[in-house]
């Protein structure tokens, strides 16, 4: 069997909202098409993949080197000891070809939405949701169906008042979910413990607030805002610094006792390995949210997973970035700790399959072949657009 044509277009997921950091005034995706010779249902089986917001569509990086890798290499070299399906590590390997190691930036975005193209249709040729797969290849053998989400909200807009927030807010307790997160550092310290304020007097017992800087602060601000978060019983304080600056997070220990998380913008094992060793991240109570969708797949995690392993942290510590299907079956098939979700934002490509509903904070992986694309209509119909 072989890969015979790898399709990609760069796609709008803009919206007028911001956080401390950037707008999504001109945020797009790369969306892939991995298309088999393997029939199944008289079609050909085609993997999709996209990556997530917060990095822009990658396609020129693709079209000038890592589709070229893949379809130029020996289609046998590139398939599992069986003979009968796509091996992703041989694709990954082969979309690595000389390239150096280090400087982790756009192109861990290209590999990883190409990779998660390339296990959706793994799964879909093994015929098996991916979730069952990656727990019976990597995990315990039994997946857990019931994975944690959050509500990933609160953005900066215009026209936006304490009204609004709530309301917003109260809508994602409406769905069913427990956690929602707002954004912080795009507004005074004064006028965010306001909208913090303004938030918990929405919520009921047992619905948590999580709050995300996006790595706006330098130290100083980011441990007034430690100290001012501290009164809160918050679900977590993220990305306060720099992604990269690893002393400011390890010195914010010291301000913060409650939970903290990072990690969405470190896109390669060596990096999340740094965060792990000089972070100062506590594994008893902090959380790491690297995404596969941007940090060369779930080829890369695989080894990231290993690596939290050897120091000593649990996969159940991991709430990835991004709010797609992907880490849903990574969360379900390796006991992730749960995963983002955007119950509002970056549509089509966010959220779950159609009829899948949030209760008290947890979705039901259905049985979908592959990551699950299929099942969501808006979702397979641009999808279908590609690969048709
Ligand atoms: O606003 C963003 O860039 C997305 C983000 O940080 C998150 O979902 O945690
Ligand atoms: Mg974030």
């Amino acid at each position: 069997m072989k890969i015979v044509e790898i399709r990609e277009i760069t796609l709008p997921i803009s919206s007028p909202i911001r956080n401390a950091y950037i707008d999504f005034s001109k945020m797009t995706l790369s969306l892939v098409a991995v298309i088999t010779d393997v029939i199944r249902d008289g079609r050909p089986v085609v993997g999709y993949g996209f990556n997530s917001n917060g990095r822009y569509g990658q396609g020129k990086l693709m079209r000038e080197r890592f589709i070229p890798r893949i379809l130029e290499a020996d289609p046998a070299s590139l398939v599992d000891a069986t003979g009968d399906n796509l091996d992703p590590h041989k694709i990954w390997a082969a979309m690595f070809t000389n390239e150096k190691p280090g400087g982790h930036g756009e192109r861990s975005v290209a590999i990883g939405t190409i990779d998660m193209a390339v296990w959706d249709a793994v799964a879909k040729i093994a015929g098996q949701p991916l979730f069952q797969l990656l727990a019976e290849r990597y995990g315990t053998g039994t997946p857990n169906r019931q994975v944690f989400v959050y509500a990933a909200g609160g953005y900066y807009y215009p026209g936006q008042d304490h009204g609004k927030l709530k309301d917003e807010m109260r809508s994602y307790i409406d769905r069913g979910y427990t956690v929602v997160k707002k954004k912080i550092g795009g507004a005074s310290l004064d006028e965010d413990l306001r909208r913090i304020d303004s938030i918990l007097s929405v919520l009921q017992d047992g619905q948590k607030l999580a709050v995300d800087a996006n790595g706006r602060f330098d130290l100083d601000t980011a441990v007034r805002y430690a100290k001012a978060l501290s009164q809160y019983d918050l679900f977590w304080y993220e990305e306060a610094g720099d992604p990269l600056d690893f002393e400011l997070q390890a010195t914010l220990r010291s301000y913060y006792k409650n939970p903290m998380a990072t990690g969405e913008n470190l896109f390669s094992m060596q990096d999340a390995r740094n965060l792990v060793r000089y972070g100062g991240m506590r594994p008893d109570r902090d959380w790491l949210q690297f995404d596969c969708a941007l940090s060369y797949g779930l080829v890369e995690y695989l080894r990231t997973l290993d690596m939290l392993k050897e120091h000593g942290w649990s996969a159940s510590r991991c709430i990835p970035h991004g709010g797609h299907q992907m880490s849903l079956n990574i969360a379900a098939g390796l006991g992730l700790g749960g995963n983002e979700s955007y119950p509002d934002l970056f549509q089509p490509f966010g959220g779950f399959p159609d009829g899948v509903k949030v209760d008290q904070g947890f979705v039901t992986m259905p049985d979908l072949p592959g990551i699950g694309f299929e099942g969501k209509s808006d979702l397979h119909r641009q999808m279908k657009a590609l690969s048709d």
